[in-house]
C-alpha cells in the first residue's frame, strides 16, 4: 500500500515508521519544507521522537508535494488544531483516519463531524488506544483500535499496521473512540493534579491513591454519560479507547496530560508548563468544550468543570479538591 503520514509529531512518526517497518511504502508530511528537509538528511525526528531511526523504505516530504494524492490510506497525525485543514487537502473520495484526540476548539466538534463538514465524500475513521508514541516506536507491544462505520475501511489500518507487535483491532463505534479519546486527556489533567498534590511534603492531608482510584473511576462515568448523550454505544467505553487509554494516560508519567496536572499542583502557571512540555497537551484545549457540549445536553461532568475551572485561574487545585469532595451524596449508577 502506499501511505501518506500528515503531521512529523510524535505519533504521526510512530506510526509512519511502523508502517514502513509493515512493508508499505510511506511518505511522512512535514508542515514546512525546512523540517522535511532536516528529517530526509537525518532519518530521525530529533525534536519530537529522537532515537527512533526511519527505516531505509520511509519517504520524507512537504505537505504540499502533489504526488501524495495518490496513496490509499491517509494518516492525519496532527493535534486536533491542524485536522479540518489536513481533511479540507485530501482527494475527494479519500481513505483517511486520524490520530488526534480531542473536540477542536471554537466549534466543539469532533474529528467525524469536522470530516462531514469538510469532506461528505471521504471514508473516514478514527485510530486511538492506549499508546504511548516512544513505546510504538520502540516496537514495544500495544493494542489500537480502528473505528469507522466503513468496515472495509476499519480492515484497511489492519492491512496498514497490524503486526506482532502492534495490535490493531476494529470497531464500528468511531462516536464512543472519539469521546473516550477526547475526556481521557482532560482527566488526565485532574488526576496529574491529584497526584501533583499527593506528593507534596507540605500536604498530609492530601488526595491519595484512593482518591486517584476515584478520579478514574468517576472520570470513566463522565465520559460514558456524555458518549451515550453523543450516541456512542456503552460498551466502547470499557475497551482500549475508554478505560484502557484512561488508564494508561492518567497513570503513565510519559502523559502530557498527566505532566501538566502534576506541574499545576506544584503551583506552576499554565504558560510556563506548556511552554516547557514542547508538545500538545489535547486536554488543556478540549476542556472547555467537553464541558460546553455536556452542558448543552445536561449531562453532568463535575470532574470536567473543576479541571476548566482550574485551568482558567477560577479554581486552585486545593479548591477543586474541595468542590469535589464537598459534592453531595448520589447513587454511583446515575446516569445524567
Ligand atoms: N504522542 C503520543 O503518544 C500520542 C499517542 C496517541 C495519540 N496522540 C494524539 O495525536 C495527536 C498529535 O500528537 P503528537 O504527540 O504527535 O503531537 P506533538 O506535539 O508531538 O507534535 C505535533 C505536530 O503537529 C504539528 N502541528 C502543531 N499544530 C499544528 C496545526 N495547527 N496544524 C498542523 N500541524 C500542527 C507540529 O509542528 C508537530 O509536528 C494529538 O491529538 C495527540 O493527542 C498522541
Ligand atoms: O501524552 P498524552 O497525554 O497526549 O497521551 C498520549 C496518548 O494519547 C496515550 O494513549
Amino acid at each position: 500500500m502506499q501511505i501518506q503520514v500528515v503531521g512529523a509529531g510524535a505519533w504521526g512518526t510512530a506510526l509512519a515508521i511502523q508502517a514502513a517497518q509493515a512493508g508499505h511504502a510511506v511518505t511522512l508530511c512535514a508542515r514546512s519544507p525546512a523540517v522535511a528537509q532536516r528529517l530526509a538528511a537525518e532519518r530521525v525526528n530529533a525534536a519530537y521522537l529522537p532515537g527512533a531511526a526511519f527505516p531505509d523504505s520511509l519517504a520524507v516530504a512537504h505537505d504540499a508535494d502533489k504526488a501524495l494524492a495518490k496513496a490509499d490510506l491517509h494518516i492525519i497525525g496532527t493535534p486536533m488544531a491542524g485536522l479540518r485543514e489536513a481533511l479540507g487537502r485530501l482527494p475527494a473520495a479519500a481513505s483517511v483516519f486520524w490520530l488526534c484526540k480531542g473536540f477542536e476548539a471554537g466549534t466543539g466538534r469532533l474529528g467525524h463531524e469536522i470530516a462531514r463538514e469538510v469532506g461528505p465524500q471521504l471514508r473516514v475513521g478514527v485510530l486511538s488506544g492506549p499508546s504511548f508514541a516512544q513505546e510504538v516506536a520502540a516496537g514495544r507491544p500495544t493494542a489500537l483500535v480502528a473505528a469507522s462505520r466503513d468496515e472495509g475501511l476499519a480492515q484497511l489500518a489492519v492491512t496498514a499496521l497490524h503486526s506482532e507487535r502492534l495490535r490493531i483491532y476494529t470497531s464500528g463505534d468511531p462516536v464512543g473512540v472519539e469521546v473516550g479519546g477526547a475526556v481521557k486527556n482532560v482527566l488526565a489533567i485532574a488526576v496529574g493534579i491529584c497526584d501533583g498534590l499527593g506528593q507534596r511534603a507540605d500536604a498530609p492531608l492530601a488526595p491519595g491513591l484512593n482518591a486517584r482510584a476515584a478520579l478514574i473511576t468517576r472520570g470513566l462515568a463522565e465520559m460514558m454519560r456524555l458518549g451515550l448523550a453523543l450516541g456512542a454505544q456503552p460498551d466502547t467505553f470499557m475497551g482500549l479507547s475508554g478505560l484502557g487509554d484512561l488508564v494508561l494516560t492518567a497513570t503513565g508519567d510519559l502523559s502530557r496530560n498527566r505532566r501538566v496536572g502534576l506541574a499545576l499542583a506544584q503551583g506552576r502557571s499554565l504558560p510556563e508548563v506548556l511552554a516547557e512540555l514542547g508538545h500538545v497537551a489535547e486536554g488543556v484545549y478540549s476542556a472547555p468544550t467537553v464541558l460546553a457540549r455536556a452542558q448543552a445536553l445536561a449531562v453532568d461532568m463535575p470532574i470536567t468543570a473543576a479541571v476548566v475551572a482550574l485551568l482558567a485561574g477560577r479554581l486552585t487545585p486545593w479548591q477543586a479538591v474541595e468542590q469535589l469532595m464537598g459534592r453531595g451524596a448520589r447513587a454511583e449508577s446515575e446516569r445524567s
